[in-house]
């Protein structure tokens, strides 16, 4: 069975794939943004080709290079690098999840396949394990995400067994919003050394205590810093100090949520707070507004997660 060095636990950042104007991958500047998450927002796990990386809307060979190039600049600087390797072709999922193995990935993720559907769980468990066969020395993760891909298994059912069909199975990427289902995933595999890491960062407080183990998402890349703040208070047992960071991410996420959100306003978000160009998302996607911008930049430095000292004076909502 594969095991990975260590555990994957704490923040993993669901990877943006930086564009150029023109839509072509700006692999230049993948180098710069593994040294700010770590040294700025201390994430030192990332989580490539998923939702907010669009891999899905880029071509085998762009998830290939956008692989190798994040495993190569990661390479002593980020401790683990896991590559969503989900396809509605199961050829093509192999063939990412064996390149995943040959570049030295620490682990694969796939999604359910969201067109021709499986319609229960030995089904979707088969083609899984068909996927996790091709790279037999990684650990493998399932990537539950029921709102996109409409397979609305439950991971509990999923996870009962899988092992004994998928030996290389490490842990899952919950990305949603049932409670009961991720406690009950917790609960009932507490032998086995899964990593349960959840992927609806407003709501993170609260899949810890149901004993996630770490975080996958996409605000991580800009609000890495404080929400690790909040781990650690969870960790301390001041529970009141987390609540506090929570309900402040809370403030940030709720905002844009209502104005809006998702994988092209996290480019815009995250060329604001980092400075480093993430550029326009694919089609059919399309570029955030300027008035979203505009209202998203005010409101980070509202809540101090800006670098900027301009409204930090008498500003009664600011989180620092
Ligand atoms: C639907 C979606 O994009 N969810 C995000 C969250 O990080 C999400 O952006 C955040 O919780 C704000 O709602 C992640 O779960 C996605 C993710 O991890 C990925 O990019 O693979």
């Amino acid at each position: 069975m594969a095991s990975p060095k260590k555990k994957l636990q704490g923040l993993v950042a669901a990877t943006i794939t930086p564009m150029t104007e023109h839509g072509e991958i700006n692999f230049s500047v993948i180098g710069q943004y593994v040294d700010y998450l770590v040294e700025e927002q201390g994430v030192k796990n990332i989580f490539v080709n998923g939702t907010t990386g669009e891999g899905l809307s880029l071509s085998v060979s762009e998830r290939r290079r956008v692989a190798e190039e994040w495993v190569t600049k990661g390479r002593n600087k980020l401790d683990q690098v896991v590559i969503h390797v989900g396809a509605l072709s199961l050829k093509e999922s192999q063939e990412l999840a064996q390149h995943a193995a040959e570049i030295g990935a620490d682990g694969i993720a796939v999604i359910a396949p969201f067109f021709l559907k499986p319609w229960n769980k030995d089904v979707l468990i088969n083609f899984l394990k068909e996927v996790a066969a091709a790279a037999p020395a990684l650990p493998f993760y399932y990537y539950h995400i029921p709102a996109l891909t409409g397979v609305k298994i439950r991971a509990e059912e999923l996870l009962d067994g899988i092992q004994d069909k998928i030996p290389t199975f490490q842990g899952l990427k919950f990305s949603d919003t049932d409670l009961l289902d991720f406690g009950q995933c917790v609960d009932q595999n507490r032998q086995r050394q899964f990593a349960f890491l959840f992927g609806v960062d407003e709501q993170l407080l609260s899949a810890l205590v149901m004993g996630a183990t770490g975080a996958v998402g996409s605000t991580y890349n800009y609000l890495g810093k404080k929400t690790n703040q909040m781990l650690e208070a969870f960790e301390q047992k001041d529970f009141s100090s987390a609540l506090n960071h929570q309900f402040c991410i809370q403030r940030f996420i709720n905002f844009v949520l209502k104005l809006g959100f998702g994988v092209s306003q996290t480019k815009a978000i995250m060329t604001l707070v980092s400075g480093i160009p993430m550029g326009p998302p694919r089609p059919p996607l399309q570029k955030a507004s300027r008035e979203f911008i505009d209202n998203a930049k005010a409101k980070l430095k509202s809540l101090d997660f800006l670098l900027s000292t301009d409204l930090k004076d008498g500003n009664f909502e600011s989180c620092s």
